[in-house]
């Protein structure tokens, strides 16, 4: 195999014999496992370290164990005495990155459906089912973890019948870890997928379904073909910048197909969810951060970034994001690659003001969108103010019905339907405000059904709603990453969690701290931080200078990682803290 690709000629190969195809499941239902496992059969990879995931390799991947940028692998696969080309593009499964998902089945003919055999068909599972449905792509389902003692494939293979309306016989039942099957799954990837119906007289078509920067080569961008053809150094222009590149190495390569030249190539927008701001520790690191910050959005074109700044925070980005995980992971990205040190901002949904008069603003527009707390146009001048919804889609035992319809009812949801897919499981559909959800009710649903329940969410456009804007203060100072929009019905809750939230989070200090949340001039809630006692160094009365040197330094690496407001030290994770919500 490794002389395969050394001898490579692609412009040789014939478009019969490839195979573009994505690994789509719910959550740790085994697409990596599979990935690696068709990797390794393929001999694109040593067998040596059966745990290691290959295709899963950002340092946060690692960490969270969960795949959160889609990675690409080209293979060869020898059938009936013909070699084919394999282009296998992993997915990650969390909700938050569906974006990753649809990109990837744009470069593909066909899928696979992972469905876990113990678990079932969960909610993910059919938010990408319709993806490839939509898309007109074939799809193989297969049953994955049959060695599991609980396993029980004849179920699934039923439910994916009354869910998705495929044969049962056309199930392909596996184990990844054991390798159990794994061969049949790339006979019928063959047998099955059409190829790609490209033709080389057509007009150069290409599709960049993904990109990222390597240090060394500049932006790498991975293409899947439309029509035409590219050799190195012809020149490309992108559809959407209108900008031309050229290409200066062109290669199938163990891993990944790529072109690599072009030296910048902005990330075309996604529809997002979240919009935090963005701000330097020190505003003497913006440009450090921007480029930190350009060099990861190009490898994860879902965020949007929007030049922003701030009175108390200097310079800095909104940035659009899909969820919650995916801001924190992209927080976290930004730390451990590039050793940034950012404040992050409330992050609030896209809402809608309609205004009373187009006259009130520049351009005219009656309709505004607020992706900024601190730009939440008066009640005065606003006819109407619109919130995003979203459709959600909840599989769950039955047991947890009870528990589910309650939490669902407290986040102001409304259910629209609930059908059986099995004699045990139950499918919900509630329609959501977008608010109510993008900050922890994944999570929130997940411990409550024991992890059995899962969640999956569609837009569902915008609904008129009476929000107002709520500031929190430290000693009559507003914080302002903590400005947020909520509905009137929550100001008292949303204001009281905060307060006691960040009560918890600062530490005391020299003197006593009032916590306060207000809706203009009205305070709606108020805690104390109480002023602390002995100062630290007390304690080392008599003690030796060294240690009393070394709780100094603690003390200044410590103030690095706080924020001041007024006079009062905000420790910068606070903030991420004070913003999950727990319910009762
Ligand atoms: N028993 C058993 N466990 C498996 C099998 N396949 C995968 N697993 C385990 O299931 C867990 C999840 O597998 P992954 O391959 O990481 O799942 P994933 O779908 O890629 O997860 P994300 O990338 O986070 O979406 C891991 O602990 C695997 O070892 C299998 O066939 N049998």
């Amino acid at each position: 195999v490794n002389a395969l690709f050394r001898s490579f000629n692609m412009s040789k190969f014939p478009v019969e014999r490839i195979r573009n195809f994505s690994i789509i499941a719910h959550i740790d239902h085994g697409k990596s496992t599979l990935a690696d496992r068709l990797l390794e059969l393929t001999g694109a990879i040593a067998t040596t370290d059966k745990n290691k995931q290959v295709l899963d390799k950002l340092q946060v991947e690692r960490e969270r164990g969960i795949t959160v940028k889609a990675q690409t692998a080209s293979l060869f696969y020898k059938y009936q005495g013909q070699t084919y080309l394999l282009n296998l593009i992993d997915t990650p499964g969390h909700v938050d990155f569906s974006y990753e998902v649809s990109r990837s089945i744009s470069a593909c003919q066909g899928v696979l459906l992972i469905v876990d055999a113990n678990q079932g068909i969960q909610a993910q599972t059919v938010a990408n089912f319709y993806l490839a449905f939509e898309a007109q792509l074939t799809i193989i389902p297969v049953i994955n973890k049959i060695d599991l003692k609980n396993a029980d494939p004849e179920r699934v293979e039923k439910q994916i019948e009354k869910v998705f309306d495929i044969p049962t016989e056309e199930c392909i039942r596996i184990s990844a870890k054991l390798g159990t099957n794994v061969e049949q799954v790339l006979q019928e990837v063959v047998k099955r997928l059409p190829p790609p119906t490209f033709k080389k007289e057509d007009p150069f078509k290409a599709l960049v379904f993904d990109s990222n920067f390597d240090h060394y080569r500049g932006v790498v961008a991975n293409i899947a073909l439309f029509g035409g053809y590219l050799s190195k150094g012809d020149r490309i222009i992108s559809a959407y910048l209108g900008k031309s590149y050229e290409v200066n190495e062109l290669v199938v390569y163990k891993q990944t197909l790529v072109v690599a030249g072009v030296t910048d190539f902005y990330p075309e927008c996604a529809c997002w969810h979240l919009s935090p701001g963005m701000y330097p520790m020190d505003q003497s690191d913006y440009s450090a951060l921007r480029s930190a910050v350009e060099k990861l959005t190009l490898n994860d074109s879902s965020v949007t970034v929007q030049r922003d700044s701030s009175l108390a925070l200097g310079a800095g980005w909104r940035l659009g994001f899909l969820g919650l995980l995916h801001m924190e992971v992209f927080n976290q990205r930004l730390e451990q690659e590039y050793n940034a040190s950012v404040i992050v901002t409330a992050p609030t949904v896209p809402y809608k003001a309609i205004l009373s008069s187009a006259k009130l603003i520049k351009h005219g527009k009656e309709e505004i969108t607020i992706v900024n707390p601190a730009q939440f146009p008066d009640r005065s001048v606003v006819k109407e103010y619109l919130e995003p919804m979203v459709m959600g889609t909840i599989i769950t035992p039955d047991d947890y019905i009870g528990k589910i319809m309650s939490i669902c009812l407290n986040r102001r949801a409304v259910q629209k339907n609930m059908v059986y897919i099995d004699d045990h499981r139950v499918m919900m559909k509630y329609l959501f405000p977008l608010n109510e959800i993008v900050v922890d009710f994944y999570d929130l649903l997940k411990s409550m059904s024991s992890g059995y329940a899962s969640f999956d969410y569609e837009d569902a456009g915008y609904q008129p709603a009476h929000v107002i804007k709520m500031d929190i203060l430290l000693n009559g100072k507003p914080v302002e990453e903590l400005t947020t929009i909520v509905h009137k019905d929550r100001a008292y809750s949303a204001g009281k969690a905060m307060c006691e939230r960040l009560q918890d989070a600062i530490p005391r200090q020299m003197f006593e701290i009032a916590v306060q949340a207000a809706i203009g001039s009205k305070v709606i809630a108020r805690e104390t931080i109480k002023a602390y006692k002995k100062n630290v160094l007390a304690k080392c009365y008599g003690g030796d200078i060294t240690r009393k040197m070394k709780l100094l330094k603690k003390q200044a690496e410590g103030k690095k990682k706080m924020r001041y407001i007024g006079t009062v030290q905000v420790p910068k994770d606070a903030f991420i803290n004070v913003l999950k919500r727990k319910d009762k």
